[in-house]
């Protein structure tokens, strides 16, 4: 495991959650989150006077159902909800995906075995991990349909064996930048712990306004390799929370 040597107090933390928070599942649905994960959570954002957020593809309606009483700040649909308070209203920074953008990829779907649509309104996952290998073709597929709807507000976003169709003018960068701008966000240092090529938005956001960034099981250029799996990121969380309790 590796432990960051920084002295939290400071910091505005963002989490992703796939694959940096909760290991990667078959399905979106079959993901777990341990008890002690929210319990953890809950007492790390007490600790840091409310400064965390979870920053996710998923949406924030779908983090609630995983997350359970958790209720926490929250970027959803990659930057296209903001929950600025625990529990409180989701505003939406984009309009929801086309209706003729749904209908063309569910059509899509229809005829590739191991494509699987999920529709999160302000943006949606093609999702491939049945079928790995036809990920190259699937891009060019979704780029067919985008130019061929002539819709140059959204674009395609890869992430892990699965394309996100979203509008490109928000992602995780803008979701730091907007909780960074409010408190309890204000004035800390940002640090956003991320797994994947949807994150990097995030880590430069993080990095931009002088915070950290740091990357689970992967390495992307300039940024710091923080963790190997999700069971660290867990562990490191569980750690931080103890070592305030026992001060
Ligand atoms: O930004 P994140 O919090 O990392 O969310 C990214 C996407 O995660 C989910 O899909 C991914 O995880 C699934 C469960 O492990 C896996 O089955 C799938 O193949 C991955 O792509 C989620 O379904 C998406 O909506 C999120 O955007
Ligand atoms: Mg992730």
């Amino acid at each position: 495991m590796t432990q960051i040597a920084y002295d939290m107090d400071a910091v505005g933390l963002f989490l992703d959650i796939d694959g940096t928070l909760l290991d990667i599942a078959a399905k979106p649905h079959e993901v777990v989150v341990p008890d002690e994960l929210v319990a953890d959570l809950a007492a790390l954002s007490k600790q840091l006077d409310g400064a965390l957020a979870l920053v996710s593809g998923r949406t924030i309606a779908d983090i609630d159902s995983l997350f359970g009483s958790l209720r926490p700040r929250a970027s959803g649909g990659h930057g296209a909800e903001l929950r600025a308070n625990p529990g409180g209203h989701v505003e939406l920074a984009t309009e929801p995906v086309p209706d003729t953008v749904r209908e063309e990829l569910e059509e899509l779907a229809s005829r590739n075995k191991g494509v699987m649509v999920e529709d999160k309104g302000v943006c949606i996952a093609v999702h491939y991990r049945e079928e790995p290998t036809i990920g190259t073709a699937l891009h060019l597929e979704l780029a067919a349909i985008l130019d061929g709807l002539g819709d140059r507000t959204l674009g395609i976003l890869p992430g892990r064996l699965v394309y996100e169709i979203k509008h490109v003018s928000h992602d995780k960068g803008t979701a730091v930048r907007a909780f960074m701008a409010t408190p309890p966000f204000h004035g800390r240092r940002p640090m956003f712990i991320g797994d994947d090529v949807t994150d990097q938005a995030g880590f430069a956001a993080a990095q931009a306004a002088g915070g950290f960034a740091y990357s689970v099981g992967r390495d992307y250029p300039g940024v710091k390799r923080g963790f190997d799996t999700p069971a660290d990121v867990r562990a490191w969380i569980g750690a931080t929370v103890g070592k305030a309790e026992a001060a």
